[in-house]
Order: C-alpha cells, then sequence, then structure tokens
C-alpha cells in the first residue's frame, strides 16, 4: 500500500464565529500537544466558516502549531462579477490546505451538479489546494440502487471535469448517515471507499489510486473511528457535529491507541 497519511478533518459546517473559532482551534492544539500527537503520522485539519478563516490562519501560524486548515467550499471562477464567491486564489493566500467541494449539504441546499463540483476541485488543484471531493448516496439511493452505485458515479463525473493529476482527497459520506447518529458500518464504508478507488485506479491509473486518501463520513465519533480505520480502504475521516467539541475530536484523532483494541 502507497504511504496514505490518515486525515481526520473537522467540518465546523454553520458553526462558530471567528471568536469562538480561536478559542476551539487552541484548545484543540493544546489537548492533541498534550496527548504528545504525531502529526506526521496522523494529520488533523479543520474547516471553519469563511469568516474565521483568516483568525485561524493567524492563530496556526504564530503559535506554530501543526494543525492544518481548509475551507468548506470555494468557487468555480477566478474573479469577477460573482456576488458573495470566495476564490482559490484567495483561499490560496490565507494559506488553506484543503477545501471540500460537493458536500451534500451544498448538493442539496444549492443545487451543486458533479460538473460544477468538478469545476470547483479543478480551481482548487489550479491554486495549489488539494481537493476534497465528497459523494454519497441518499436513504432513498440506498435502498433503490444499493450504497455504491450513486457515489461511483459522482466520483467519475467529477473526475471527468478534473486533470489527471494533482492531489485530491475523496469523502465517501453516507447522506442517511449524517448527523443523524446511525453511522454506516466499517464494512459497509470499506465496500463503497474500495469501489470509489478503482474509480480512481480506472481515470488516473493504479499508482494515483494506491496514493490517494479516501475518508468515511457521517456520524463519527470516537467510540466508532478505529473499526473504521481498521479498514484497508479508508484512510481517515471526514467529522462533523463531533469536531466542535476539542476534546472528542483530539479523541478521534488519537484512533490508533484504539485499533489495536
Ligand atoms: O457531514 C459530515 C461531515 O462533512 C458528517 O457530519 P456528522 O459527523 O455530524 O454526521
Amino acid at each position: 500500500m502507497a504511504n496514505r497519511t490518515p486525515l481526520i478533518a473537522g467540518n465546523w459546517k454553520l458553526n462558530l464565529d471567528h471568536l469562538q473559532a480561536i478559542a476551539l482551534v487552541q484548545k484543540l492544539a493544546w489537548t492533541l500537544q498534550d496527548g504528545k500527537h504525531d502529526h506526521a503520522a496522523v494529520e488533523v485539519a479543520v474547516f471553519p466558516p469563511f469568516t474565521d478563516l483568516r483568525s485561524v490562519q493567524t492563530l496556526i501560524s504564530a503559535e506554530r502549531f501543526e494543525l492544518r486548515f481548509g475551507a468548506q467550499d470555494v468557487s468555480e471562477h477566478e474573479s469577477g462579477a460573482h456576488t458573495g464567491e470566495i476564490s482559490a486564489s484567495m483561499l490560496a493566500k490565507l494559506e488553506c490546505s484543503y477545501v471540500i467541494v460537493g458536500h451534500s449539504e451544498r448538493r442539496q441546499d444549492h443545487a451543486e451538479s458533479d460538473a460544477i463540483v468538478g469545476r470547483k476541485a479543478a480551481a482548487a488543484l489550479r491554486h495549489g489546494i488539494v481537493p476534497i471531493v465528497c459523494v454519497g448516496e441518499t436513504a432513498d439511493d440506498l435502498e433503490q440502487h444499493g450504497a455504491s452505485a450513486v457515489p461511483v458515479q459522482q466520483l467519475r463525473d467529477v473526475l471527468a471535469e478534473l486533470p489527471a493529476t494533482g492531489e485530491i482527497v475523496v469523502a465517501y459520506e453516507p447522506v442517511w448517515a449524517i448527523g443523524s447518529g446511525k453511522a454506516a458500518t466499517a464494512d459497509q464504508a470499506q465496500q463503497v471507499c474500495q469501489a470509489l478507488r478503482q474509480v480512481v485506479a480506472e481515470v488516473r491509473g493504479d499508482e494515483a489510486a494506491a496514493a490517494t486518501r479516501i475518508l468515511y463520513g457521517g456520524s463519527v465519533k470516537s467510540g466508532n473511528i478505529a473499526g473504521f480505520m481498521r479498514e484497508p480502504d479508508v484512510d481517515g475521516a471526514l467529522v462533523g457535529g463531533a469536531s466542535l467539541d476539542a476534546t472528542e475530536f483530539a479523541a478521534i484523532s488519537r484512533f490508533q491507541q484504539h485499533v489495536g483494541t
């Protein structure tokens, strides 16, 4: 297996203003430091709202915290007459390492198609930001087509908009598992993540597929993370609610202490 450093990513969604963001990042960094977290072994990243990013960047750089951070969305456009949009170059200036694209909440609330998601991911890549491409089936999709069909097609359609190279991360988030407290089983996550890796192999080649991190998201907690991380095709987690609690998110990031248990 290629070297895929596990990534624990916290998507704060529409929560916390910039002052609250500073408090949470400070607490998270200190909790990780107290636990002697090895950032080279497990990457930890936070995804605050746009208005918090400048404060988070200033804090992380001033304190030399090893935390990474990114945005929850990005414009497909570079600049110009696009009121309310935030460009990838603006995020790059803020030293964002990652940007989430195609989260199911944006697909639902803003009618984002796979083509739009793909163009957003392409914009991120143009500015050296790694896009975290979210895919996942709804409860209806699951009932009608099984778990893999919809996420596999979504990823194919997103990858069609991207250049053949450039690091991406894929996040499998079954919509029915998000915020529901009903996570997929580790086995279900593995099956879909394996199918998604196969898509990456078909489109970008075996070597790229072996090097691409695929995350699971949907009701991840410190109590279930170890099970997901034991699976060969799950390389980390995209965490919503549990990422708003520094102690719990740090505990999720320490999954290696529970993996052997
Ligand atoms: O949507 C998610 C992360 O992007 C998952 O949210 P929860 O962890 O709250 O289920």
